[in-house]
C-alpha cells in the first residue's frame, strides 16, 4: 500500500490564487494589506522562513515590511518594533517569528501586539477567543491543516485524532480548533509525558506529528488507512527531518510529504490572516 499525498504545495497555490483576488478587491477600494515581520537574531532557520514569507506576499500582491534586530536586542528595542508596526497605516497585520533569544520576555512581546494585527493568531486575547469559540484570526498551522484534510476529504467529524506534541502554536492549538462543533473531533493530545505513546497513535484515524522530534513516529504506530500529517521541521546536516518516518508511506492511507504538505499551507494561512484583516477595515 502507498498513501496518497496530502499536497499542501499544491493547495497552497490555489488558497493563494483566493486570496490574489481578493487583495485586487481591497487595492480597487483603497485598503493595501501589508504584513510586517519582526525577526530577532541570525537563526538561519528563521531566516529562510522570514524570507518566504515576504516572497508569498510579492505573490499575491500584498506589501511586506520586514524589521530584522541583531540577537542582542533588548526587550525595549523589540518593543518599540512592535509599537511602530501597532501604529503604522502600512502593516495591515504582522508576526513576532518564534523562537525568540532566551534573554527575551515572549509572552510579554505577544501581550504588546495589537490583537488586531495579529497574524499568526497567537495574541493570548485571540488564543483566549478560539478557546471561547468566537471568531478570531486562526493560528496558521492547525487551520492549514484542518483545510488539508478538507481539500482530501479525509472525515474529521466523529475522527479520533492524536496530536503529539502541545505547543502553543501547533499542538495545543490544534486541539482547540479540532473539538470545536463545527470539526466535532475526538482529540488526544500526547506529548512528552504520555506513557506509551504508541498505543495512542495506533488508535488514530489521524496522526499530527508536531513534537519536533525526528522520526518520531514509526510505521507500526500507525493504524493501516490512518491520516499522517507531519509539522516536523528539525534540521539534521542542513536538510529538513520531519516527526515521520519514511516507512510510514506503506502503512498510512494519507500522508503529507515534507517538505511540501504542511509548510506551504502554513504560509498560505498566515496570508489568509492578513487579508482578513484587511477586509475587518
Ligand atoms: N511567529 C511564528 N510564526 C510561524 O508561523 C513560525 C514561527 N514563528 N517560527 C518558526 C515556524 C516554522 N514555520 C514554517 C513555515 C513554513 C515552512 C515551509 O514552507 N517549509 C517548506 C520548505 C522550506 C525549506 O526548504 O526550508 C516546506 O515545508 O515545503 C516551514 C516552517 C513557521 N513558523
Amino acid at each position: 500500500m502507498s498513501a496518497v499525498k496530502l499536497d499542501g504545495k499544491a493547495t497552497a497555490a490555489k488558497i493563494k490564487a483566493d486570496l490574489t483576488t481578493r487583495v485586487a478587491a481591497l487595492k480597487e477600494r483603497g485598503i493595501m494589506p501589508g504584513l510586517g515581520t519582526i525577526l530577532v537574531g541570525d537563526d538561519p532557520g528563521s531566516q529562510i522562513y522570514v524570507a518566504g514569507k515576504h516572497r508569498d506576499c510579492a505573490e499575491v500582491g500584498i506589501a511586506s515590511i520586514r524589521v530584522d534586530l541583531p540577537a542582542t536586542a533588548t526587550q525595549a528595542e523589540v518593543e518599540s518594533a512592535i509599537d511602530e508596526l501597532n501604529a503604522s497605516p502600512e502593516c495591515t497585520g504582522y508576526i513576532v517569528q518564534l523562537p525568540l533569544p532566551k534573554h527575551l520576555d515572549t509572552m510579554a512581546l505577544l501581550e504588546r501586539m495589537d490583537p488586531a494585527k495579529d497574524a499568526d493568531g497567537l495574541h493570548p486575547v485571540n488564543l483566549g477567543r478560539l478557546v471561547h469559540m468566537v471568531d478570531a484570526p486562526l493560528p496558521c498551522t492547525p487551520h492549514g491543516i484542518v483545510l488539508l484534510l478538507q481539500e482530501y476529504d479525509v472525515p474529521i467529524k466523529g475522527a479520533e485524532v492524536v496530536v503529539v506534541g502541545r505547543g502553543i502554536t501547533v499542538g495545543r492549538s490544534l486541539g482547540l480548533l479540532l473539538t470545536r462543533r463545527s470539526e466535532n473531533a475526538t482529540v488526544t493530545l500526547c506529548h512528552t509525558g504520555t506513557q506509551d505513546l504508541a498505543a495512542h497513535t495506533r488508535m488514530a484515524d489521524i496522526v499530527v506529528a508536531a513534537a519536533g522530534v525526528p522520526e518520531l513516529i514509526k510505521a507500526d504506530m500507525i493504524k493501516p488507512g490512518a491520516a499522517v500529517l507531519d509539522v516536523g521541521v528539525s534540521r539534521v546536516e542542513g536538510k529538513i527531518a520531519g516527526d515521520v518516518s519514511p516507512e510510514v508511506e506503506e502503512v498510512a492511507g494519507f500522508l503529507t510529504p515534507n517538505p511540501g504538505g504542511v509548510g506551504p499551507m502554513t504560509r498560505a494561512l498566515l496570508l489568509s490572516n492578513v487579508v482578513e484583516a484587511a477586509e475587518r477595515l
